[in-house]
């Protein structure tokens, strides 16, 4: 009997097709599962026939209906297995598959597809280009270090002629996977030795024998990330009918390789850009953990309920349903979690106070003791300081290192202050009331006299965890092998939290990994958001050193970002309305349109021209589920770890983006203002970064100073 595979190319055009075209795919795979090879080769229907002129002699086109056809790659060496690579329009299908050409990889042993026609007709002419070039981007890795990293001889000709990333970029497309990917990593700077051991040895079968050409139905099995293998009919009944999800299946060698690693000694961290998995390898992680033993339990945690939820559905899709599995995870905030905890064991619940009334509070402090500082200044001393190290008694206070504070405070002042701390806790105790971070240190204070509540521990979006959440979390789980599984990225910390987790008894050292590539956004809007950040550098999620965003990039392409003024604010919303006309006019599903600005008072204006214009709209922070119509708003900082396939981003002015108030004068404190400063800048880039196909970033008046300047254009819609 024959089996059946699927490549990710097929994945990509199958989710688009209208639904009686996908039955008749449905038709077609089913054959495969009931016919032998020669019965296959002679059904009338399924009409297997060879393509003309075909690049691949194992080229072979199947009947859809009348308009479809579908690609399949043939078996021709006595081995069994089909794959189906593409559903194509009729008169499409023949051109499409004679182009291609799937070959082994002689190192990775995956199976690759390339353009070879158009890599052949584009060479000569680069040949001849190439030998007046100045330099050329690969000069200095000899040819043998190139086959040792997988570069057969065609695609070694082309990459003798590439000048520059952008050459490269325009040949992403053509190139075989695998190959494609090495050069990509090698024109970033990474040296070969990295490039083997991060893209080319994790992907190479530890069995490798010395053919790499044994059969397809090896180098199927060989290419995990890019081919799913279909075993029986309710499989293949199951993947055909679900809406296909990629990440569910497909893992980059990357993502497979921290998410699936059997056990690490103690804490680990993976970091990356927006859009580089980190979430997909957090789930994927858990449902490891859950298969290392029967009664695991683990605790999952996210920054807000949104996600939270997004979460939970998600794992619910990745485990199939299995509500056995699900009942041991705990998905959730980690205030939610520290919730929990105090009322549980002190029998009784909490009531924290929101944001603003913690505001409120702390100017009674300053009025009632007439104090020297703003109110800000007090909160940020006791969420920087006093909270950060859990400082408990006056003296403690007094010694305190305060890191990241750019002011002194003489012993008579830091005596005044912690006077006033005194005094807020004291107003605090009156109310009956709490604070979200006092919650946490309280948790954590009640989690050290009792047993943890958790085996395993696996924390998304960590960047802006306070040190107070981290104790909460160090809490739950016993310190040693698989305790903590980290994922985060500090260029999308957007809530000032100065962390060093190496103090908090959380030290990742030896267990750091990185994702480089983003599955989200096009290399388009990828590169210009960067832009946005490249002024200045972040700390890294641990507190100690630097990050940086070396390598990572996109395979995707799509438009530049439409980057515009207007001279008032109404023009620019009713060009948000014309925009988001236009892209449902392109068959975008309103859901898949967010809008965000760093106000509610922009977006209710967004709201009322885009209602009046009949177009759905809701908000997130209602928390729409995934099957309610209209486009989404949401501020910027409701956008944290969300994704549309189109993005506005509203009133990025020179007056919002950085906001004043947000904002700590420099002769209050110089370092606290440049990392206000910082986390604004950061702000932004979250919220272009969620932008999958197209971005629009607009103002009215003058721009922020945020916003690369090449690319800034005043003038109407594009
Ligand atoms: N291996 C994969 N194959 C296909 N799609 C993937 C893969 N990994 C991630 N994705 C998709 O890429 C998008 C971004 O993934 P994810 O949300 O996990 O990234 P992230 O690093 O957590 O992003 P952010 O930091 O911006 O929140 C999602 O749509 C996800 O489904």
């Amino acid at each position: 009997m024959p089996q059946l595979a699927f490549a990710n190319s097929f994945w990509e055009s199958y989710d688009v097709l209208e639904k009686p075209v996908k039955a008749g795919v449905r038709k077609a795979m089913q054959k495969f599962q009931l016919l032998s090879v020669p019965e296959l080769h002679a059904d009338k229907g399924l009409h297997l026939e060879s393509v003309h002129n075909a690049r691949d002699a194992r080229m072979r086109t199947i009947r859809i209906n009348d308009f479809w056809r579908g690609v399949v790659l043939a078996p021709d060496d006595g081995s069994d297995v089909f794959l189906l690579v593409n559903v194509v329009r009729h008169d499409d299908a023949y051109t499409w598959a004679a182009k291609r050409l799937y070959t082994t990889n002689s190192v990775t042993r995956a199976l690759e597809v390339r353009n070879v026609v158009a890599i052949e007709q584009l060479t000569p002419a680069l040949e001849k280009a190439a030998a007046a070039a100045d330099s050329l981007l690969f000069a200095k890795c000899s040819d043998t270090v190139l086959h040792e990293l997988g570069i057969d001889e065609q695609v070694l000709r082309a990459v003798r002629t590439i000048v520059d990333k952008a050459q490269l970029k325009a040949f992403e497309t053509l190139l075989p996977e695998d190959q494609c990917e090495v050069l990509q990593y090698l024109a970033e700077g990474f040296g070969p030795d990295e490039v083997y051991r991060d893209v080319v040895a994790v992907r190479r079968p530890v069995d490798a024998g010395p053919d790499p050409d044994e059969s397809l139905a090896v180098a199927i099995s060989n290419t995990t990330n890019r081919i799913t293998l279909v075993t029986g009919p309710e499989e293949l009944a199951d993947i055909l009918e679900k809406p296909f999800s990629a990440w569910r299946v497909f893992l980059h060698p990357s993502q497979r390789r921290v998410a699936y690693r059997v056990s690490y000694g103690g804490p680990v961290q993976i970091t990356g850009g927006p859009g580089t998995g980190k979430t997909v390898a957090a789930l994927h992680r858990v449902k490891h953990l859950l298969t290392r033993s029967p009664d695991t339990r683990v605790l999952l945690t996210t920054y807000t309920n949104a996600l939270a939820g997004s979460l939970r559905e998600n794992l619910s899709l990745l485990l199939d349903r299995d509500d056995a599995l699900l009942g041991r995870v705990d998905v959730t905030t980690v205030n939610a979690y520290a919730h929990g905890v105090v009322t549980r064991l002190e029998g009784k619940a909490p009531s924290p106070m929101n944001d603003r009334e913690e505001r409120q509070l702390w100017q009674r402090v300053v009025k009632q003791l007439g104090l020297p500082w703003t109110e800000q200044f007090l909160a940020q001393e006791y969420r920087h300081v006093i909270l950060a190290q859990n400082l408990r008694g006056r003296d403690a206070y007094r010694n305190a290192l305060r890191r990241g504070r750019g002011s002194a405070l003489a012993s008579a002042r830091r005596d005044q202050m912690w006077s006033a701390m005194e005094q807020f806790e004291s107003m605090l105790r009156d109310q009956q009331a709490t604070t979200h971070l006092k919650v946490c240190a309280r948790a954590a204070d009640l989690l050290a006299g009792s047993a943890p509540t958790h085996d395993h521990v696996v924390v998304d979006e960590a960047q802006d965890l306070h040190p107070a959440q981290w104790r909460v979390l160090r809490g739950a789980v016993t310190p040693g092998s698989d305790d903590l599984f980290i994922t985060g990225d500090p260029h999308q910390r957007i809530y000032d939290s100065k962390v060093s987790l190496g103090s908090l008894g959380i030290s990742v050292a030896g267990r750091t990994h990185r994702l480089r590539i983003n599955y989200r956004s096009t290399e388009e809007i990828l590169g210009w958001s960067t832009g946005i950040l490249s002024p200045v550098s972040v700390d890294d999620l641990g507190g100690e050193g630097s990050d940086s965003l070396a390598g990572y990039r996109s395979l995707l392409h799509g438009r530049a970002p439409c980057v515009e003024g207007y001279g008032s604010e109404q023009a620019e919303v009713a060009a948000l309305v014309e925009r988001v006309e236009g892209w449902i006019g392109q068959g975008i599903r309103p859901s898949e349109i967010g809008v965000c600005a760093r106000f509610n008072v922009l977006l209710d204006k967004a709201y009322e021209k885009l209602t009046a214009a009949k177009i759905p709209v809701v908000r997130v922070r209602d928390n729409p589920g995934p099957g309610t119509d209209g486009v989404r708003l949401a501020t910027m900082h409701a956008m944290k770890g969300l994704e549309f396939r189109c993005v506005t981003v509203l009133g990025v002015t020179a007056s919002a983006v950085p906001f004043a108030r947000e904002v700590t004068p420099a002769m209050v404190d110089a370092l606290q203002r440049d990392s206000d400063l910082l986390r604004e800048r950061c702000l932004l880039f979250v919220a272009c970064t969620r932008a999958r196909e197209a971005l629009a970033v607009t103002w009215s008046g003058s721009a922020s100073a945020f916003v690369p300047q090449p690319h800034r254009r005043t003038g109407q819609v594009a």
